[in-house]
């Protein structure tokens, strides 16, 4: 049992971290965006199975990417809160990792969609295999992080990277 409630709460550890990079990283949200819409294509569009794990593969690199793009970014904020060019390179290092993994999306995309949006090649009922209900999983935890942020911003208890910059812990925040 001790082992359970160890492993739970690591996973909503987790999810704190996920939910709180959705709320503050701009970039992060641009990328739950794209890879929803993606995995809506590979529901309905004629995608082979080696071209959906290709696509998930390039959208969970991004996500984990800017994952730690954001954790490199708040280390690196909590040990130098001023200039210092150590800490630019951290930061431009871990940008510049986002940016390859998502300039590797985009040529995925490109290879596995160019040929299946024009002209639309649509998904066959035959074609519905034990991938399609996978994917489907896909939207349905993106949806899931995506209404856990906009729950806990209504709340008021979603973090903010602007205030935790100056220093203000997010629960100080009223
Ligand atoms: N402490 C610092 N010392 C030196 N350069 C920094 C420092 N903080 C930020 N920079 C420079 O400014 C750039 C933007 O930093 P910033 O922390 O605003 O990143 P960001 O991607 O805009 O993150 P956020 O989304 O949290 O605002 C960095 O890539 C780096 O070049």
């Amino acid at each position: 049992m001790n082992w359970l409630s160890g492993f739970l709460k690591s996973l909503s550890y987790a999810q704190e971290g996920i939910v709180y990079t959705l709320a503050t990283q701009r970039n992060m949200q641009i990328h739950f965006a794209i890879a929803f819409l993606v995995m809506i294509f590979c529901l309905v569009l004629n995608v082979s199975r080696l071209e959906i794990i290709l696509v998930f593969f390039a959208i969970v690199l991004v996500i984990g990417a800017e994952l730690v793009n954001t954790a490199i970014e708040s280390v690196v904020d909590q040990v130098s809160g001023e200039y210092h060019p150590l800490a630019k390179i951290a930061k431009d290092t871990a940008a510049a990792a986002v940016l390859l993994t998502a300039l590797h999306a985009i040529i995925i995309g490109l290879l596995v969609f160019h040929d299946k949006i024009w002209p639309l090649r649509i998904r066959s009922m035959s074609a519905f295999g034990i991938e399609w209900y996978l994917v489907a999983l896909g939207p349905v935890v993106l949806l899931y992080f995506i209404l856990q942020t906009i729950i806990r911003r209504k709340r008021g208890s979603a973090p903010n990277r602007a205030i935790e910059k100056r220093g203000v812990a997010p629960d100080a925040r009223k």
